[in-house]
Parts: structure tokens; C-alpha cells; sequence
């Protein structure tokens, strides 16, 4: 009796474990209802007791970050069959956000179609589909510099994963209360979303004075989930910004995005977050927009480039969580005049910073101003909307029209390394003269041809160096790595260490 007892219970603690380990792998959380599934009494009242995981696991829950169910023990019975479903949610830690981490290899369109409702059909109303990852159509990055010779976009086809054999079946009582079901993210899991509560929202202490906003850390808890935004997401109410991030306020905005500064509360760091201003309903739109964080993610990390974090899509809007700067070079323009020394040391970061990805065989195309960020005195090139390869293998769209050369304006794309090293040229022609790039056609076809006029009280030196970066003809323009060696750097270097 006591060996077959001890046998029976070996065997449970073997499944649980194989069950764990296949949830930490990501897939759906099956261990409640599996173990709901085995409808013998035994089970469903060791489910309801708190040691029970602590038993057949043999060591203590504290160990494995089992969350306490102390608290739910006194309504055991009338909620049992929640509570085990949001125990496995909150032991797992399985947010049910939209888009997964990996963004180079899972494509976000498939994931996106998560959102869409799943049409109505009678034997599903008691059915619970666990969310798994589909791998179908995996996009690799074309912009990786891992990938060699002509980059290509491929698609992985295709389904090894089937939505629909997914399901989990669940006893009619064992989702009594529920509501009819609409959408692969389920109406428990939104429940679930907002029983298990987004972190805190709290300064960072390893920031010594960084962040001098005073912040109600519980504050965005009082609405019980602060995930929970049907208005904006429109869909089932899962925000992953608003989830994650405390926005604090709007710091930007382009033709097509905003920025925004935030507080994202795992870290109580600040961050920027963009987020395009239009709902991408095409596929062309939302891979044309990932282009974006595909470049940024395959540049990599430098200190001259505007840090990248994460991205995903929500409600059709692809945000992007970078490193927050200071302010970009076009909202100081009007505000003051920047010397000689602090253009040539933006000229001379901006410059390490092309160097850095014309190395990747990747070019900006949008080098202007506004692209220039400022964080702590150090020049940061952002917005990585046009990049694209230096190879022509993929599509080419050339950013601001002011600070394009003419051969791009022609179509003639030989040397796109070198369209940055103009668009640097002009911008720098910009902050030195404090003032826009003059808007007469007269003026705007006189920079496209190289002519420069004299700028007074500035050295031939800097002004030569100029006039090299706008040459109409870009091989005689000087190559990324050619500007950083230019020695007319050497006194501004020394100056600034
Ligand atoms: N990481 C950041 N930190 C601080 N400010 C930022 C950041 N990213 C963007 N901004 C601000 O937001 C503005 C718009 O951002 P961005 O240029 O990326 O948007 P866009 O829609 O691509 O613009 P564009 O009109 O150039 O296409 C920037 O000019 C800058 O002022
Ligand atoms: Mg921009």
C-alpha cells in the first residue's frame, strides 16, 4: 500500500516536472486544467491546497517563487478552479502580451493576428486555447550583419504549430461564469492580466538623482490593472506600453510618429518610446515600418547611436523603446548658436557613428538635425526610418529632400555612403549658420552644387572641410572614416578629455 502510494506519487511528480519544464519553454500553461482534467476527487481537493505543488514537487514552493495562496484559502471551494488557473498564469509568469521578446525571429505579423476574433462556433464556447508562439513565416533581418553576400528576407514556411489543435478542453464547470469566447487571447487571460498586477512604478535608487519626478509608486495600481486599456488598444484590452511604461510626456513628433518619454516600471528607468501616429493595417506598411528596428537592431550598440531596447506592435502601431536623449540639434537651432568647437565635436560623433554602420554596409539616408540627438553632451544619431543597405538590396526611400545630394534626387545610388557624408555636410552648414537651410530654389540648387557661401568668423579649415562634405560628386567626397581621422578634430579632442 505504501510503496504503491509512493510509486503513484513518484509518477505525479515526474509529470509535473515534464509539464513545468514545457511551459518554461514557452508553451501554453496546461498544468491546471491537465490536472483539473483528472477529475478524481484527490486531485481537485490537492489542487486546492496550497502544499500541494509543495508535496509533489518535494521542496519548498518559496524555491520554485510559487506566489502564496495563503490569502485565497478561505474561499477555497467557491473559486477553486480560477484561482488554479490564475496560480499557474502567476507561477509561470506568462504575460500575455501580444508580441514575444525575440523580434528577430518571430514574425510580428503572424503575431499580431492573435488579435483577430476568432469566428463564433458553438463547440468552442467552452474551450480555452493556450496562447503558443506560431513560428510560421519567421523573418529573419535583412539588415543583420551577420547575414552575408545579397541579404535576403526569408520566410520560413510554415505551420508547425496549429492553432486550432491547440485547445484545451475544459469541463462546462470548470469555466462557470465564463463568457463566451471571441479571441485568442482569452476572456480569462485578460482577467488574469489584471488580477496579476503590473510592477510597480518606482524610482530606480542605482540612478543616483536621475529622476526628479516625484512618483506615487502604487499609484497606477489603483485602476487594478493598468494594462487593462480597451479604449486605446481597441481590441482585447491588453496595452503593453501602457502595461509596462508610465508615460510621462510627449518629447517628439515626426511626420509619422510621436515620442514619447516613460518610465518603464520593471526598472524605474526612463526611456523614449515612438510609436507611429497611423494604425499599419497593410502588411507592406508594417514591414516597410519594421525596417526601422531592424536596422537599429542590426547596427548595434554604440555610443554615437541612439540606444535600441525593444519594439512590438499594438493596436497596428509599431512602438519602439530606445535610449531617452536630451533633445535633438533642431530644437537648440533657434534657442542658441552652437560654437565652432561643439559643431565640430557633433561633426566629429555623428562622424564615428556612420563610420560605424557604412562598416555594417548600412546607410542612415536621413541625416539631418532633427535626426541628431544631445544625451549628457554626447551627439547620438537617431531615427533609422530610410536606413537601408549600402549593397542595394533593399528598397531605397531617402529621407529630408533639403539634406539629400542631387545624384539621389537623380536615382543614382552607387555611392549611398557617401549621400550621408552630404546630408552631415548640410546639416553641419545648418547649426553653424544657426539658422534653416535656405528654402529659395536658388539657394537650395547652390548647396546641391557644392557652392557654399563664406561663413564669416569661421576658420578655411572648417569651412573647406564643408565644402568637401557637399561636393556634387560623391567620390570626391570624404568617406566616414577619412572625416574621423581629419585632424582638424585634434584640438577639439584634446580639449574635450
Ligand atoms: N530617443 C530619443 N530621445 C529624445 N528625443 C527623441 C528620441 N527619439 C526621437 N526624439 C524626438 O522626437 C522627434 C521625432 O522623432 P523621429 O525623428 O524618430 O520621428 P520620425 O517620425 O521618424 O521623424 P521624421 O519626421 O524625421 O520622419 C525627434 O526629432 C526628437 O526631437
Ligand atoms: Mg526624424
Amino acid at each position: 500500500m505504501k510503496t504503491k502510494a509512493l510509486k503513484r506519487r513518484r509518477e505525479m511528480k515526474g509529470t509535473l516536472a515534464r509539464q513545468l519544464q514545457q511551459v518554461q519553454l514557452g508553451q501554453a500553461s496546461l498544468v491546471p486544467f491537465q490536472l483539473h482534467h483528472q477529475s478524481s476527487s484527490s486531485a481537485s481537493s490537492s489542487l486546492s491546497n496550497p502544499s500541494f505543488f509543495h508535496n509533489i514537487l518535494g521542496q519548498d514552493a518559496a524555491d520554485v517563487n510559487l506566489p502564496s495562496l495563503s490569502g485565497a484559502g478561505a474561499n477555497a471551494d467557491a473559486d477553486a478552479d480560477d484561482r488554479d488557473f490564475i496560480l499557474s498564469q502567476d507561477f509561470f509568469c506568462t504575460p500575455d502580451y501580444i508580441t514575444p521578446d525575440d523580434q528577430n525571429v518571430l514574425n510580428v505579423f503572424d503575431c499580431n493576428k492573435e488579435n483577430v476574433p476568432c469566428p463564433m462556433s458553438p463547440d468552442k464556447l467552452n474551450t480555452v486555447k493556450s496562447k503558443r508562439r506560431r513560428p510560421d513565416c519567421v523573418l529573419l533581418n535583412p539588415l543583420s550583419p551577420s547575414l552575408s553576400g545579397r541579404q535576403q528576407v526569408v520566410e520560413l514556411a510554415n505551420d508547425t504549430f496549429d492553432m486550432e489543435t491547440d485547445e484545451v478542453k475544459l469541463d462546462k464547470t470548470s469555466v462557470s461564469g465564463a463568457k463566451k469566447i471571441h479571441s485568442y487571447v482569452s476572456q480569462s487571460a485578460i482577467a488574469l492580466r489584471c488580477r496579476v498586477m503590473p510592477p510597480p512604478c518606482i524610482k530606480n535608487p542605482y540612478l543616483m538623482g536621475a529622476l526628479e519626478m516625484d512618483l506615487d509608486p502604487f499609484g497606477n495600481q489603483r485602476s487594478k490593472c493598468a494594462g487593462f486599456f480597451p479604449a486605446l488598444t481597441g481590441g482585447d484590452g491588453l496595452s503593453r506600453y501602457h502595461t509596462d511604461f508610465h508615460e510621462i510626456e510627449q518629447i517628439g513628433a515626426g511626420n509619422f510618429s510621436r515620442v514619447f518619454k516613460v518610465l518603464r516600471r520593471i526598472d524605474g528607468c526612463l526611456y523614449a518610446v515612438k510609436h507611429s501616429t497611423r494604425q499599419l493595417h497593410q502588411d507592406t506598411e508594417r514591414r516597410k515600418a519594421l525596417m526601422e528596428v531592424q536596422a537599429l537592431a542590426a547596427v548595434g550598440s554604440h555610443e554615437n547611436i541612439v540606444g535600441y531596447f525593444s519594439s512590438w506592435f499594438e493596436n497596428e502601431q509599431l512602438y519602439i523603446q530606445m535610449e531617452l536623449c536630451d533633445h535633438s540639434l533642431s530644437m537648440t537651432k533657434s534657442s542658441q548658436l552652437l560654437t565652432e568647437q561643439e559643431v565640430l565635436l557633433a561633426l566629429h560623433q555623428v562622424a564615428k557613428a556612420l563610420q560605424f554602420i557604412h562598416e555594417r554596409g548600412i546607410v542612415h539616408l536621413d541625416v539631418k538635425p532633427d535626426n541628431i540627438y544631445v544625451k549628457n553632451g554626447v551627439y547620438k544619431l537617431g531615427d533609422f526610418g530610410c536606413a537601408t543597405l549600402t549593397d542595394k538590396s533593399l528598397p531605397i526611400e531617402e529621407g529630408d529632400a533639403r539634406y539629400m545630394p542631387q545624384e539621389i534626387l537623380n536615382e543614382k545610388y552607387d555611392y549611398l555612403d557617401k549621400v550621408d557624408i552630404f546630408s552631415l555636410g548640410a546639416a553641419i552648414y545648418e547649426l553653424i549658420r544657426g539658422s534653416p537651410l535656405p528654402e529659395s530654389r536658388s539657394q537650395f540648387l547652390n548647396l546641391k552644387e557644392g557652392k557654399l557661401p563664406l561663413l564669416p568668423g569661421h576658420s578655411l579649415q572648417f569651412q573647406n572641410l564643408l565644402k568637401a562634405m557637399v561636393d556634387p560628386d560623391p567620390v570626391r567626397r570624404p568617406s566616414a572614416k577619412e572625416l574621423v581621422q581629419n585632424t582638424i578634430f585634434n584640438k577639439v579632442l584634446r580639449n574635450a578629455t
